[in-house]
């Protein structure tokens, strides 16, 4: 490990390693990722997880969660479930609309899908599942295969005929579409992929694809030490404060020629922001911590999905399974491929949308975010309230997704929730790196995701009760009978909703200052120079699909912006 190098990236998980290996791959820059994890010897070890309990979420009975991330080399993308989606399109022109309009840099969906290209490469499916009408568009992905260093994305070899009878009941609900392939960002049934080797069957993440067999001179990994603090050279981020894990004397810097990069996840990104002397200067005041830039937006705007555990039925029969699908069902090494819904609010709910999208349009924008927000994350959120109203309305913004397993069961997710969190360091932890920030999910603090997570709970009991599926007399077991009121209802899904599907974004969000923003559109941290975030924190809002794809595809864009701007003085 040298003194000093051109790049340091901080965190070596899903973004930090493609980060570092783009980087590198030249051999014209040096590249040093340090993770907080150890690299283990056998690629992966599920399980390995900071140990952190949210804040008691007051929408949700005040109940407190377990907030997963890995801590691990390959980091979340390690030990996640390798469930493998995108957004929706639209998902990512409104990242290009919350851009404040830079003409040299866009995030709409066109310029981000040449980046999912780029980042996964997807095998088509085997023909054991073609008697499903599984529909993929190798249009929409990396074809490149002569490299062993990417990332992948799989179908497994069988589909579980018990998803037929639900897919074809869903079909044919009002307004539901086949989306054309999982990557399309078009909405509707889908079967998707999972973030799986064609070749192993095992695991493809950030360590596989952009870490292990490189061996490149210029490229380094510092495991199993952490990084207490950005340090500056008067606006300049100089490099790093950095020391052995568990041994926090031992304090030594790491000086960056060119750039530092945080990739440290959406929890502690903005903690090391915020130790660092930027962010809400009232809070880094009561901290202790001398501030460097007052950035009222670091660990502001803090989303995640939430979900349902089980809104679930019985039959008093089974749906049968037509002969031709009914094959043996051999799980072999790529398992087996899931069905999806992705639906739109005007699809979840006919009768409901308009009423929901104008309450929550005609919402006073603070009225529901933390007391005391700074009037400009203020402003940014009424940003997003006046396009999330907009798109309630619309066919092109998901408010529902779920998996249909061939189980008369659910895990409805709410997917674009409108409450928003915060990760804020404890003030009177002062500037303890080894103190956890506290994480409070808020959510259902807006009364819109309840309203939304209600109407999810009804579009499931008409697939299951009306259409195709009626003549099968379903029995609801939960929420079950009792819960018919709408006022019902939500207490019943205040009670039982979790606040995240461990997709946490948004605390360093890229959008412009005055709305809040962290970063602008080159990833650059607002107020000082030479030091950017490139991880799931620069999501402005949460893309309607798991979260580690479209990570991959921030940091390979990342990549291209910090080498262009190499050459310059930043
Ligand atoms: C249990 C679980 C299940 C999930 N399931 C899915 C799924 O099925 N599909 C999907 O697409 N997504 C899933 N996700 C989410 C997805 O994996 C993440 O959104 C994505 O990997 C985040 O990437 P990132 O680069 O922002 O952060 P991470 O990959 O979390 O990387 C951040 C890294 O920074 C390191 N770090 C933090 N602080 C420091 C410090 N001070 N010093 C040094 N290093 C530090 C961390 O140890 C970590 O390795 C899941 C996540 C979890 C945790």
């Amino acid at each position: 490990i040298n003194d000093s190098y051109d790049y340091v990236i901080v965190g070596g998980g899903t973004a930090g390693l493609t980060v570092g290996d783009r980087l590198s791959e030249s051999g014209k820059y040096s590249v040093l990722v340090i993770e907080y994890g150890y690299l283990e010897p056998d690629g992966q070890r599920p399980g390995t997880l900071y140990n952190i309990t949210s804040a008691p979420v007051s929408g949700l009975n005040n109940k407190t969660f377990p907030v997963s991330i890995g801590c691990v080399v390959g980091g979340s993308s390690a030990v996640n479930g390798m469930v493998f989606q995108r957004g929706n399109a639209k998902d990512y022109d409104v990242w290009g609309e919350l851009g404040g309009g830079n003409p040299r840099v866009s995030w709409s969906w066109v310029d981000m899908l040449m980046y999912f290209k780029k980042s996964i490469q997807m095998t088509a499916p085997k023909p054991e599942t073609a008697a499903f009408d599984l529909r993929y568009d190798t249009r929409y992905w990396g074809r490149n295969f002569t490299t062993n260093h990417t990332i992948f994305a799989t179908f497994g070899n069988v589909i579980n005929p018990k998803t037929h009878p639900f897919y074809e009941a869903a079909k044919r609900l009002p307004g539901m579409k086949v989306s054309p392939d999982a990557g399309s960002g078009q909405l509707g049934l889908q079967y998707y992929q999972t973030s799986t080797s064609p070749y192993t069957g095992a695991r493809s993440y950030s360590r596989t694809g952009h870490w292990d067999g490189l061996n490149r001179a210029n490229y380094h990994l510092l495991a199993a030490t952490r990084v207490s603090k950005v340090i500056f050279d008067r606006d300049r981020a100089a490099g790093v404060q950095i020391y052995p894990r568990g041994e926090k004397a031992r304090n030594t810097v790491i000086r960056a020629k060119k750039e530092v990069i945080l990739a440290a996840g959406a929890i502690h990104t903005p903690q090391i922001l915020q130790l660092s002397g930027i962010g809400p200067a009232d809070l880094l005041k009561r901290a202790g911590v001398p501030v460097k830039v007052d950035l009222p937006g670091v660990g502001y705007n803090f989303q995640d999905h939430t979900f349902i555990p089980a809104v679930a039925f019985s039959w008093s029969t089974s749906p049968p399974i037509p002969a031709h699908l009914n094959t043996s069902v051999v799980d072999d090494k790529l398992g087996r491929t899931s069905l999806g819904l992705s639906v739109e609010l005007p699809v979840v709910s006919p009768r409901s949308f308009k009423r929901i999208a104008s309450q929550y349009e005609s919402q006073d924008p603070a009225a529901y975010l933390p007391k005391g927000t700074d009037k400009t994350v203020v402003r940014g959120y009424r940003k997003q309230q006046q396009i999330y109203a907009r798109e309630m309305r619309a066919r092109e913004f998901s408010f529902l997704r779920a998996t249909l397993s061939g189980e008369p069961s659910f895990v409805p997710i709410v997917i674009h929730p409108v409450s928003r969190g915060t990760v804020l360091i404890d003030p009177a932890a002062g500037s303890d790196i080894e103190v956890e920030p506290i994480v409070d999910y808020r959510a259902a603090s807006n009364p819109t995701d309840v309203d939304v997570a209600v109407e999810e709970i009804k579009f499931l009991r008409r697939l299951m009760t009306s259409g195709d599926l009626a003549r099968y007399n379903a029995t609801e077991l939960a929420p079950g009978p009792g819960y018919e009121s709408d006022e019902a209802l939500a207490a019943w899904v205040r009670a039982n909703t979790i606040p995240s599907v461990y997709h946490p974004v948004g605390t360093a969000a890229k959008m412009p200052r005055e709305w809040g923003g962290v970063v602008a559109e080159d990833l650059l941290v607002y107020g000082v120079r030479g030091l950017s975030v490139v991880d799931a924190s620069i999501m402005p809002t949460i893309v309607a699909g798991t979260t580690s794809m479209t990570v991959y595809a921030v940091a390979e864009k990342a990549a291209d912006l910090i080498r262009l701007r190499a050459g310059r003085d930043i």
